[in-house]
């Protein structure tokens, strides 16, 4: 056949080139000649140079990191990129992670807020607001397309970046491994053409030739793997370091993500660590299981219709098209089965993590049986659900694998008859048969050889052409990663934009929900200030939260230390959260400094957090040690800090600074939260809001905490229900006074009004005090007279005096007591 004797096209393509290099060098002058050898000669010596240059700068770098390593090495470089030094075998190497630009967000933006109407992403309000709404299922759709290229655009985010690279050479190895197939099917052909003509030299080498071709393609095959777990690896960097700038920011959107938009449900960590994950892995394997198979599908068309003909390649053509609308309708909903799989198994995740935060109190409890009923029934809901997608698979497996592997198989037969059976219509393979006529022998030995070369050629294609029905499938899971990845990002960019709007255009917003926030929170201002502020416990969007109080105001200074004190759930701690920024002001106004922190405000929680890390990281969180280094401290200073917090004997106790423990389980009550105060010595902020910080510290231990706190110039506003506190303070917030609980009083300690309280809270505990004492009174009147004796009335109606130790005798007779 013509087509398997003519050369190698590339090596004809390779060849002409040469020779036209060859002759344009021939024609040059000499002194062109000269010019030309003198800038190679340049450009090797500075490239040599170039080379120096860099490896000397890369041994300085690993050195560095050496020195680095075992110290927290997350230097803070230009525009916040963070350069850490990871070990990598003997030797270390530098990771440079810039943080997304704000700029690139807003660009974003539009993308995940305001996808285009056709998509039928889009709410349908005139305010750019929502992520996919549920009625969006996900599946092969223009949704599916559009939230794709969305997060396309974070995978690669320009043209000129790692992940183009790999792509590229993805992408050519996958035609490379089409060619060497081609190359296969061709020795595959001439080995058995030359085996039957008992041809031994051409048969040696043809082996030979086999063999060299074979560690070929098991370098392409092993390369195309490599580069596809290179290419998910990518993606998932580019993703996670995306979400995790969007996530953990100064907006606090990890906080409000959960608590206030409800959007991803219970949170994002079966978003970030699994779904992702998945989505990368699936959209990596898809580009080489839709990418080569397209390579193959052109190239393996044309040989076959350069040897079948016209007919054959029509014939093939039908059949894909044929069998691709026949599985697309038979297949299962696979991308909305897949959605809701990793939403199953994302409960059935934060049952257990849930478990292992509280292991310590559920274990008090004894409460080991209900969380297994708990965590068995997210397990059998998972589990059904999983039955049911196997099941659908089964099905639509079976039918697959019977149209691919054996419908095809038997037409590839057929279409590789064509030239044997019809002639006139089987391209050069027939053109073959229709010439003059050979001996019998050798036209047979030729068709063997075509037909091997075509069967080859076919079962390629058929394996191509599989792959591409089978990734019918893969697409739609595809779809089901890409629509939870898409969710978790659309949600994170409107939680950062606060990009909130009514569900109706009609309808005013709901009081005190997210589409109701009219009020201002100023950091920047020396001081804590509220002005007309409703105190107000959010519920998740779209709802409205609840008020627990109308309006609050007071203004504090520097060195006016305040109590907040009041019943529980009156709404002290929401104060925190609202000057914090965790809750939204919905009206008037708030101020407070800006930083958080050192030379600001710091907050210390109800209860106590401890951070992954050495001992010297729970004292100076949230800074770094490289941080707390920048600001002039060291050991020793933290040594002083732990002293002053009382807890100075830790370090020893634990076995130094650079110890690593799982600090929560290791510390009593007590000693996290003297740990909290510790940690407020360390950053000595300007302002601190403790919440209940002190209520398992001795109250000795405790008055020592807040003289040194106020000491060191910070001004104090203690959330406690504790009485006793108020010597340690200027002024005092009241809250629940009031019949129903909503009033309140802002008093300085110690002044007129604050007196007349303090006398009035004496007088009605005085009245109370009364009460009781009464009570005492006549407890003990009673008691007098049981011991005594008591007066019983005997049926007859004569009264008996019984002696007291008789009476419960006497009662189980019958007689009726007076
Ligand atoms: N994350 C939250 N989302 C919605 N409502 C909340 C949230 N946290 C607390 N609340 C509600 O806000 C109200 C006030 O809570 P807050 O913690 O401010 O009370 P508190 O006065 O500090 O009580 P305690 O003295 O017990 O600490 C409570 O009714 C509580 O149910």
């Amino acid at each position: 056949m013509a087509v398997q004797s003519k050369e190698d096209p590339l090596m004809v393509l390779y060849t002409r080139y040469l020779n036209i290099l060859k002759s344009r060098i021939r024609q040059r002058s000499r002194n062109t000649k000269i010019i030309a050898t003198l800038a190679l000669t340049l450009s090797i010596i500075s490239s040599t140079y170039g080379t120096y240059k860099w490896w000397k700068r890369r041994s300085a770098d690993k050195a560095e990191g050496r020195k680095l390593l075992r110290k927290n090495s997350g230097l803070k470089g230009k525009d916040g990129e963070r350069i850490i030094y990871v070990p990598r075998g003997n030797s270390i190497s530098k990771v440079v992670i810039r943080p997304t630009k704000q700029t690139t967000f807003d660009a974003h933006r539009r993308l995940f807020l305001t996808p285009p109407r056709v998509t039928r992403l889009h709410s349908g309000t005139s305010t750019p607001a929502y992520g996919p709404p549920p009625q969006t299922k996900p599946g092969l759709n223009l949704a599916f397309l559009h939230q794709f290229l969305s997060l396309f655009n974070i995978m690669v985010p320009r043209f000129r970046c790692k992940e183009t690279g790999l792509l590229l050479s993805h992408g050519l190895f996958l035609i490379l491994r089409t060619y060497l197939s081609l190359v296969v099917a061709r020795l595959d052909g001439a080995i058995v053409r030359d085996l039957v003509n008992g041809e031994g030299r051409s048969f040696l080498t043809g082996i030979l030739k086999w063999l060299s071709v074979g560690t070929l393609a098991s370098y392409t095959n092993s390369m195309i793997k490599f580069l596809q777990s290179k290419i998910s690896i990518a993606f998932r960097t580019r993703l996670t370091r995306y979400i995790h700038d969007l996530y953990l920011n100064r907006n606090l959107n990890f906080y409000k993500l959960t608590n206030l938009d409800g959007g991803v449900g219970q949170g994002a960590d079966q978003f970030i660590t699994q779904d992702l994950t998945l989505f990368c892995t699936a959209a990596a394997s898809l580009y080489s299981s839709l990418g080569k198979p397209l390579v193959d599908l052109f190239v393996f068309n044309y040989q076959l219709y350069l040897s079948l003909g016209p007919l054959a390649s029509t014939l093939l053509l039908s059949n894909y098209f044929a069998t691709a609308t026949l599985l697309r309708r038979l297949s299962p909903p696979f991308g909305k089965l897949k959605a809701v799989e990793g939403k199953k198994e994302g409960d059935f995740r934060a049952l257990h993590a849930r478990l292992i935060a509280n292991a310590e109190e559920v274990a008090f409890y004894g409460g080991s049986d209900v969380e297994k009923v708990f965590v068995n029934r997210a397990f059998q809901d998972l589990k059904k659900w999983m039955d049911g997608i196997y099941n659908l698979k089964v099905r639509y497996n079976m039918i697959e694998d019977f149209i691919l592997k054996y419908s095809w198989s038997a037409f590839g037969y057929i279409v590789t008859s064509l030239p044997v059976f019809l002639p006139a219509w089987g391209g050069l393979g027939g053109a073959q048969e229709l010439g003059p006529s050979e001996t019998a022998s050798p036209r047979e030995r030729g068709r063997m050889k075509d037909f091997i070369t075509n069967k080859r050629l076919m079962l390629s294609l058929a394996d191509a052409g599989g792959r591409m029905m089978y990734s019918i499938k893969d697409l739609s899971e595809l779809a089901g990663y890409t629509s939870r990845v898409y969710t978790l990002i659309s949600t994170l960019h409107r939680v950062h934009a606060g990009a909130y709007a009514s569900h109706r255009r009609s309808r005013p917003a709901e009081l005190y929900s997210l589409t109701d926030v009219q009020g201002t929170l100023h950091s920047g201002f020396d001081g804590v200030r509220l002005e007309d502020v409703p105190i107000v416990a959010p519920s998740l969007y779209p709802y409205g939260g609840d008020e627990l109080i109308e309006s609050l105001s007071f203004i504090l200074h520097s060195g006016d230390h305040l109590l907040i004190s009041g019943p529980n759930g009156v709404g002290k701690s929401s104060i925190a959260r609202i000057v914090a920024g965790l809750w939204p002001v919905y009206r008037g106004l708030v101020s407070r400094p800006r930083q958080i922190g050192t030379d600001g405000i710091m907050f210390l929680p109800q209860r106590p957090y401890l951070s992954v890390g050495t001992l010297r990281d729970q004292v100076i969180y949230p800074h770094t040690e490289v941080d707390m280094r920048d600001n002039g401290k060291n050991d020793h200073h933290l040594q002083a800090i732990l002293d002053a917090a009382r807890l100075g004997y830790l370090p020893d106790r634990e076995g130094g600074w650079d110890t690593r423990k799982e600090w929560k389980d290791v510390f009593s009550g007590g000693e996290k939260q003297r740990m909290g105060i510790a940690r407020l010595f360390y950053h000595e902020p300007r302002y601190a809001f403790i919440d209940e910080g002190t209520s398992a510290v001795s109250s000795d231990v405790e008055g020592l905490l807040y003289e040194t706190a106020k000491d060191r110039g910070i001004t104090l506003v203690t959330i406690s229900t504790r009485a006793s506190l108020k010597k340690y303070h200027t002024y005092n917030l009241v809250l629940g006074l009031g019949e129903d609980g909503y009033d309140w009083e802002f008093n300085r300690i110690g002044d007129a009004r604050e007196k007349m309280g303090v006398a009035r809270e004496v007088h009605e505990l005085e009245e109370k005090l009364e009460k009781v004492s009464d009570w005492e009174k006549r407890l003990k009147e009673i008691e007098e007279e049981l011991s005594k004796g008591v007066h019983f009335v005997s049926m007859d109606g004569e009264s008996v005096e019984v002696p007291a130790e008789a009476a419960t005798v006497e009662e189980q007779e019958g007689v009726e007591t007076t």
